[in-house]
């Protein structure tokens, strides 16, 4: 391509110095006969259109540049560039690879051929060898694409749309995921750097080391693939591109394990709302909106961060206030907490899902959010109902399968003979992974896998042990009381039985 272009601009040249000619000695009428004639002519032997795409666009950072610098660094690697430049910045993973100066490419897409070409100009005043502007880089970077005229209207449209596409995504799965934390000092706030303190989310986290049901990950892995995807159905029936999970179960069973995973499946950064820290609805709506797309909010132990048993506001009626106090709270309604706490400003978790509604359904993005609690007994249901949280999961206790995850992980063990004791015992206790993974640690490992499940054993039979006391022990606590009520309803009758006989 690059030779026949060189050619073809010569004869152009030829050609331009004739038109020069023509528009000297001809008369005006005659020259526009000419000139149309001379486009076609032009078209024949040059039916390329070119496009630059600069570094800097007005003196600011052009953003197509970096995302059509990534998508042909991309390109480059089986094809037919010689000279690539490597790179590595440090909010990315890993390097990146993008064509050095001069160096050309070609592309294809639905059926057009495209030559992509890189350029870099240095920018020197020459009479002083220096920077014309200190502010301003040292050098002119800039890319061109060629292609046939035919092509235009493909290329404008769809191709640098799928570029810049694929660009942004390269560039999101090379970047290095965040935590963020509101859990801050004002001051952090009023410096300047935003409501959200973030440091590199480094969690190990997948689903392959998560112990739990296989059946219940695949589900979930499932739902997460198709809200991932889902850009197009959202938009279709006009809902939030969000997700909502709660998670539930006893300590140590792998709740914030498992929002680490989702994390790493979906390569998304992560939102860690305190909601302790957060004064009112206000503060709430400028913590939402600085957050940005493909995260996940995560509420931690709901039940306790926010409060939803307020008290009730006095009636101010005159007869209400006759009514007393146990009556009141019998009447207490979460939506009479709600509307007060709207009154007042104050954070609500219907207030949170609402605002989530709303600002998400605006801004067409995805994102996820999360809650977990250890009593998903203790939440309103209204507040968790489907469509708010759109998957409830239970991270429950220890079984055979979660063990094998566990097993396969820290011991690198598949089978094991001893392996049908311990399916039997967590048959029967309640331990939750967390606690089998204490026992599977590299530091009880020291003797081998043998002495670590010999442990687990011991400690699963000294649970079992002290369930089945437990177990009596309120068994016993239960009888006692019966005891207790049946004497007093006899001692009752009895009383009952004497008034009747003194009435008479
Ligand atoms: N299901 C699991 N799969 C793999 N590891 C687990 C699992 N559950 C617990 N663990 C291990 O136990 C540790 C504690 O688990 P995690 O913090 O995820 O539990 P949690 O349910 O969030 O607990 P809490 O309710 O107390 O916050 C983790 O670091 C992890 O190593």
């Amino acid at each position: 391509m690059g030779a026949s272009l060189t050619e073809v601009g010569s004869k152009l040249a030829g050609l331009m110095f004739i038109w020069g000619t023509i528009q000297q000695l001809f008369p005006y009428s005659l020259r526009k006969r000419i000139e149309s004639l001379w486009h076609r002519v032009e078209n024949y032997f040059y039916p390329y259109v070119q496009i630059t795409i600069e570094e800097f666009s007005n003196g600011k950072i052009n953003e197509i540049y970096s995302q059509v610098s990534t998508y042909l660094g991309s390109k480059s690697v089986n094809k037919d560039a010689k000279f690539l430049k490597v790179e590595k910045s440090k909010n990315s993973k890993s390097f990146s690879v993008s064509l050095d100066e001069g160096e050309e490419i070609t592309d294809e897409f639905q059926g057009a051929k495209l030559w992509w070409r890189s350029y870099m100009e240095k920018l020197e005043d020459n009479s002083t060898g220096r920077r014309p502007n200190n502010s301003l880089p040292m050098e002119k970077k800039s890319y061109t694409i060629t292609f046939n005229r035919r092509h235009s209207e493909l290329v404008t449209g769809k191709y640098l749309k799928h570029v810049m596409e694929e660009g942004k995504a390269i560039q999101f799965q090379n970047r290095k995921q965040k935590i963020y934390s509101n859990n801050c000092s004002e001051d952090w706030y009023w410096y300047g750097k935003g409501m959200w303190r973030d440091i590199n989310f480094e969690h190990p986290a997948t689903f392959d080391t998560l112990a739990m049901d296989p059946k219940k990950k695949g589900e979930i892995i499932n739902d997460l693939i198709a809200f991932s995807k889902g850009k197009d159905y959202y938009s279709k029936v006009g809902k939030a591109w969000k997700r909502g999970y709660l998670l539930y179960g006893p300590p140590g069973t792998g709740k914030s394990t498992m929002i680490a995973a989702i994390a790493n499946f979906l390569n998304y950064d992560i939102y860690d709302l305190e909601l302790t820290s957060v004064k009112d609805n206000s503060g709430l709506k400028k913590l939402l909106m600085e957050t940005t797309s493909k995260s996940i909010i995560v509420i931690e132990d709901i039940d306790c961060s926010i409060d939803l048993t307020g008290k009730r506001k006095k009636k101010k009626k005159k007869e209400k206030e006759t009514t007393s106090e146990d009556q009141e709270e019998d009447s207490d309604s979460s939506a009479e907490k709600e509307s007060e706490n709207k009154e007042t400003g104050k954070l609500t978790l219907s207030g949170l899902l609402n605002f989530i509604d709303g600002i998400w359904s605006a801004c067409g993005q995805e994102r996820i959010i999360i809650f977990t609690t250890n009593h998903k007994d203790k939440l309103d249901p209204a507040l968790i109902r489907r469509g708010r949280m759109d998957m409830h999961i239970e991270m429950s206790y220890c079984r055979y399968e979660a063990f094998k995850v566990l097993a396969k992980n820290y011991l690198d063990l598949e089978t094991h003979p001893l392996f049908q004791q311990i399916q039997g015992l967590l048959e029967e206790v309640n331990v939750s992974p967390c606690d089998v993974a204490e026992h599977l640690m590299l530091k009880n490992a020291s003797g081998g896998p043998q002495i670590c499940l010999d442990n687990l054993i011991q400690a699963l039979k000294e649970a079992k042990k002290k369930a089945n006391k437990d177990s009596k022990e309120a068994k016993g606590e239960a009888k006692q009381k019966s005891k207790k009520i049946n004497k007093f309803s006899t001692k009752l009758i009895s009383n009952f039985s004497s008034l009747q006989k003194l009435w008479k």
